[in-house]
């Protein structure tokens, strides 16, 4: 089983935009576009704001005549309209090069099925997680009879990490997820990647099976065992893509790996200039697609950051983004933040975790062999490690670490065994990411290099590819 397949939520997110662009720079290979109550005008703006070269990864359940004006191959058709179209029309879908799908409630349809069809999404296979009257169809003891079908089948309904084993054994050639992913937005690129990386990790991936989707596939053990979810492009398919090692996904770490997807690769962080307050910088960063902000206030009292963060808040989650303070732990327990950022002279990290819960992410900061291993053993979530380069950014900087310096640190955590995932930080611009991304770094925190950025959005999409 292979297919990982995102629905969209019925409803237009805040944000949604920025989220879809996420999930697709982060190796999904196809996404279902489907808003049944959309008009054509709101769907247009939506797939107006995501990058054209994920179109082709993309497949519109309504309004199919505006496909080709944005270059989408991917033409659904739910059982109702299936069974409206004659078999000429899905003929001629077909061979003009659309990819052409379809949703089935009872299995022996599949008999009749035309072959026109590339995939059929069959369910609800369990009751739904997200639709509370949309149970399951399938009968106790069912066994996928595929009759001539030649297409692949995708198992719809209720599905989260916990079924894919169960949904595999029914036989079916992957799975359609739309409640696991959505139903909380602060987590939906999270979930995600603990999908897909509990996909890839299942024995019996065909690996480097030709998908649904084009683009990265998602495989495991490409080159190499100890490597558990590698972003694997052929490159036909996909030129921009490349073969990265996720090192940070080692299989004898669950834990670990868990971490790792729950720590965003794009870290911003926010500034304020004579004409740039914190939060223009935060919405700055929010509308060229960020999903991951630390509200980084210097010099100011607690109950100043406090309203700050309030706002900073409200904003990251009309965006869906998740929001790390940085400083204040007694802040980011009272705006209810997703983490914590904190420095070497701050709070310890156990501290602060028993100040703020289990539930909140909390990073350390680094710049010598001695502070990761502080970091690790304090339990930190991510260490960010830096500076990089010089910055204006911030004061009173410690000693530059320079590329070789993280090719050394990284080079002995993996010698001992930590897998703390490293987040680079310090006059970071695009180009650095590259060679940040070899010498195994799980992401980077910029400031500078988005706020100053001629066109945000796209300087945002090109570190999305690079950090892909
Ligand atoms: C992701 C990340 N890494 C490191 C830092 C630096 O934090 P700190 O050492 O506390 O310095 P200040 O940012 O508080 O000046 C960070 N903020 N984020
Ligand atoms: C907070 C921080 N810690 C080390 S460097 C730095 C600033 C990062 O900002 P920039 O990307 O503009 O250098
Ligand atoms: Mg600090």
């Amino acid at each position: 089983m292979e297919e990982l397949i995102v629905i969209t939520h019925p409803e237009m997110l805040p944000g949604e935009a920025g989220m879809i662009n996420q999930l697709l720079a982060h190796g999904l290979t196809r996404l279902h576009v489907r808003k049944p109550e959309s008009t054509a005008p709101e769907l247009r703006a939506l797939l107006k704001q995501i990058d054209p070269q994920f179109c082709e990864r993309i497949a519109l359940h309504q309004h199919h005549a505006l496909a080709g004006e944005f270059g989408i191959t991917g033409l659904h058709f739910t059982e109702t309209n299936r069974l409206s179209q004659s078999l000429e029309t899905l003929e001629a879908l077909k061979s003009s090069g659309n990819m052409l799908s379809t949703s089935l409630h009872d299995p022996a349809d599949l008999e009749q099925l035309s072959h026109c069809f590339d995939y059929a999404f069959l369910g609800p296979v369990f009751d739904s997680i997200s639709k509370k009257n949309y149970k399951a169809v399938l009968a106790n003891g069912f066994r996928l009879e595929r009759f001539n079908f030649p297409g692949k089948l995708i198992a719809l309904g209720g599905i989260d990490g916990t079924k894919l084993d169960l949904v595999a054994s029914l036989g079916f050639d992957g799975v359609a997820v739309l409640g696991a992913i959505w139903m909380n937005t602060a987590n939906t690129l999270a979930e995600f990647r603990v999908l897909a990386s509990a996909l890839a990790a299942r024995p019996g991936l065909k690996p480097g099976g030709r998908g649904i989707g084009t683009g990265p596939r998602l495989k495991p053990g490409v080159g190499g065992e100890d490597s558990l979810l590698r972003y694997a492009a052929a490159e036909a398919e996909y030129p921009q893509a490349k073969v990265l090692d996720c090192p940070q996904f080692q299989p004898a770490d669950q834990e670990q790996k868990y971490k790792s997807g729950l720590v965003d690769k794009l870290h911003f962080i926010s500034n304020e200039t004579s004409n740039m307050s914190h939060i223009d910088s935060i919405r700055l960063a929010l509308e060229a697609g960020c999903q991951w902000i630390q509200l980084r206030v210097k010099n100011r009292p607690e109950d100043e950051v406090l309203p700050i963060a309030r706002e900073a808040k409200q904003l990251c989650d009309s965006y869906g983004a998740r929001l790390i303070i940085n400083d204040f732990p007694r802040v980011a327990l009272a705006v209810e933040a997703h983490g914590l950022h904190l420095g070497l002279t701050d709070m310890p990290v156990p501290e602060a975790r028993a100040l703020a819960g289990e539930k909140i992410v909390i990073g350390g900061t680094a710049n010598t062999w001695e502070d990761i291993v502080r970091r690790v053993h304090e339990g930190a979530d991510y260490i960010g490690l830096g500076p990089f380069r010089f910055t204006n950014t911030k004061q009173n900087l410690s000693p530059i670490l320079g590329i070789g310096g993280y090719q050394t640190f990284i080079h002995r955590m993996r010698q001992a065994g930590h897998s703390t995932p490293i987040i680079a930080i310090g006059g970071i611009t695009l180009h650095d990411i590259g060679n940040l991304r070899e010498a195994g770094i799980h992401g980077v925190a910029m400031s500078a290099a988005l706020i100053g950025a001629t066109d945000p959005q796209n300087t945002y999409h090109q570190i999305q590819q690079a950090l892909c």
